[in-house]
């Protein structure tokens, strides 16, 4: 076999200028008789095919011709089309495949994808598909309605000296907060009681069970002081878990600490 292919390689000239190495060479060779008689045949987006060879009309052609050489049994007529349907192909792409019917596949092969007419073609959703050049990023689509993620990620500007830096300085001097009477807590809270509670200079509000006076850090809030008193004179676990569950309220208000919730006859 080797024998056979140092002959043909030293009969040919081509061959051996291509392979001097031991690289295995493709077959047939790029500029062989066999493969220049394969028709080329160009895709339109629409699917049409074109002869791309001149004196080759078209691909029945060619194969009544060779049946006719060798006896044997058309092969069976291969298309191939571009999977990218013609609204969604990316603009960069080529415009129609030329694709070899019966080319073998070599290293040189068209790598784009491409599927037999006779099955269905698979349906790409480009609607999302990143620039020319960038790959495309999947949405994620998060489980809340625009309004609410809106609403969530209003920025607020907050006055000089009432940064989050400042509340954590404020709170460390360790001063009371809670506006407590004679620095003493009522031990339980109603709701009743609550409720007297939700003015912007005397707002209280509860939070897993505990009550906390968050006059003083209406104006620290990063979400704003109309945000925050949303949940001014009631339980406002809910609604602070629906915002920011991530924050560490307990912490953040323990100097504002007021009392306990307690039902109404406890
Ligand atoms: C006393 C209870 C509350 C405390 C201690 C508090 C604290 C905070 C903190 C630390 C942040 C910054 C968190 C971050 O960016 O990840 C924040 C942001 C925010 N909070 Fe609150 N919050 C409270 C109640 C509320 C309530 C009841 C609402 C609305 C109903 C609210 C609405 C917001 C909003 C919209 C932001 C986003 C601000 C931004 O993205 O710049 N907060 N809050």
């Amino acid at each position: 076999m080797s024998f056979l292919w140092r002959k043909l390689a030293t009969s040919n000239p081509n061959v051996a200028g291509e392979h001097d190495g031991d690289e295995a060479p493709p077959f047939p060779s790029l500029a062989s008789a066999q493969r220049a008689t394969v028709p080329q045949i160009e895709i339109d987006r629409n699917g049409v095919e074109h002869g791309a060879q001149s004196g080759t009309d078209n691909f029945s052609f060619t194969v009544a011709t060779e049946l006719n050489k060798t006896d044997m049994p058309p092969p069976r007529r291969q298309s191939v089309v571009s999977s990218l349907s013609p609204s969604s192909a990316p603009s960069t792409g080529p415009a129609s495949v030329v694709a070899s019917a019966r080319a073998p596949r070599t290293s040189q092969a068209n790598t784009t994808p491409s599927v037999s007419s006779e099955r269905p073609l698979p349906k790409f959703n480009f609607s999302n598909a990143a620039p020319s050049g960038q790959l495309a990023v999947p949405t994620v689509t998060a489980p809340i309605t625009l309004a609410q993620a809106r609403r969530r990620r209003e920025k607020v500007a907050l006055d000089p000296g009432f940064s989050q830096l400042d509340w954590a300085t404020l709170k460390n001097t360790g001063k009371d907060l809670s506006g407590r009477p004679n620095g003493v807590p009522p031990a339980r809270i109603t709701l009743d009681e609550l409720k007297r509670h939700s003015t912007q200079e005397d707002a209280w509000t509860a939070l897993g069970g505990k009550v906390y006076n968050i006059s003083p850090y209406l104006r620290y809030h990063p979400g704003g002081v109309k945000e925050l008193m949303r949940c001014a004179g009631r339980d406002g676990t809910k609604l602070f878990n629906l915002t920011h569950v991530w924050v560490n309220y307990d912490r953040m208000l323990s100097n504002c600490f007021v009392g306990y919730l307690v039902p109404r006859n406890s």
